[in-house]
């Protein structure tokens, strides 16, 4: 996107994702958990614009912008330092701008999202070209869920999350319940902790059944199989959850969770006409503060 008298900017669309199945190990020595993290992205999206500026500067617009650091510790400006540092280029001098549509803080990885999303647009704005396996590597060095981001699509997120194995998955259709304020996923990786004290924690592992039904694009096998470990301790924090849940399957969903370490609510369902109708039931129970649609798998940070 060029103009004369203007500055050149760069747009990367990034999607939200929701886990299928969230498989949580014991808490290991560094402070993380070993993770079956299946991944799928939805076709909820942020958009972050890159502009060359005099110094680096977050800006954030949409619903929740209110609730999203504009200062380094955004996820984009930790991005566009990486990637600068690691490219031997000096400080970044760019604008950033967040066009955010994903709930903050409600377990979709929006601030992943946009961290993938400012590396490949600093990329395209420098011309650096970096091998998809560096960039890789520094959504790592970002946060767990930031590789898959980039990627999109499905995928199975073994380590802390962060190595990607893509799997296959047909096409299924989701309403996200979104709540009010979030939920730290630190503190509900501690719940979970708390919960399983005394408790012998196997090593999570991918199910089987569960990457069968995602790859038959049947949302019935699906429903049956999906899991969140995190889902008790994110119902232990926020009890009223169970509700929101309930008020999802009562409206007709096949299956209901929490959306990784929640507060959002997942509901899968049959088709658009289903998915319409679960949304306006949840509306209308006022447990929630809006509700979204959308569809999987999404594409991961493309540019515009
Ligand atoms: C739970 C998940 C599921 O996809 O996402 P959200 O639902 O929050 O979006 C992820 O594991 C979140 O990944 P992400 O948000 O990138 O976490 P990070 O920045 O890497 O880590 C933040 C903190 O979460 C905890 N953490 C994260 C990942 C992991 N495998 N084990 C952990 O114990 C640690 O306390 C860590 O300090
Ligand atoms: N670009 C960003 N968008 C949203 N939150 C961000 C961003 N960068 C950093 N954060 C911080 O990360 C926290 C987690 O946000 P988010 O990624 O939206 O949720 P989750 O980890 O539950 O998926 C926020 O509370 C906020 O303090």
């Amino acid at each position: 996107m060029s103009r004369a008298g203007a500055a050149r900017s760069v747009t990367v669309r990034v999607p939200a994702k929701v886990n299928v199945q969230l498989a949580v190990g014991a808490a290991r020595p560094d402070g993380f958990h070993d993770l079956a993290n299946v991944f799928l992205a939805v076709s909820l999206y942020d958009e972050v614009t890159v502009t060359p500026a005099d110094e680096l500067t977050v800006t954030c617009a949409g619903p929740d912008a209110d609730q999203v650091p504009l200062d380094r510790t955004n996820l984009v400006a930790r991005a566009a330092e990486t990637l600068a540092a690691r490219s031997g280029l000096p400080a970044p001098a760019v604008h950033i701008h967040i066009a955010k549509n994903i709930p903050v803080a409600g377990g979709m990885a929006g601030g992943s999202a946009d961290g993938a999303g400012a590396l490949v647009a600093c990329d395209a704005l420098w011309g650096l070209d970096t091998p998809a396996a560096e960039l890789l590597d520094m959504c790592a060095e970002l946060g767990s869920d930031v590789p898959f981001s980039l990627v999109g699509g499905a995928a199975l997120g073994t380590g802390r999350g962060e190595i990607l194995t893509p799997v296959e998955a047909g096409a299924f259709h989701w309403v996200f319940a979104v709540a009010d304020g979030g939920l730290s996923t630190p503190a509900v990786f501690r719940e979970f902790d708390r919960l399983a004290q005394g408790r012998e924690i196997p090593a999570p592992e991918a199910s089987p059944a569960l990457l069968a039904a995602l790859a038959s694009g049947d949302p019935e096998a699906l429903a049956a199989t999906l899991v969140n470990d995190l889902q008790p301790a994110a119902l232990s924090l926020r009890p009223g959850l169970a509700e929101t849940l309930a008020a999802g399957t009562d409206a007709g969903a096949l299956a209901a969770l929490v959306s990784g370490s929640g507060p959002t609510t997942a509901f899968l369902v049959r088709d658009a006409a289903s998915a319409a109708k679960v949304a306006a039931a949840l509306e209308a129970s006022g447990l929630c503060r809006a509700t979204r649609t959308a569809t999987s798998p999404a594409p991961g940070a493309t540019l515009l």
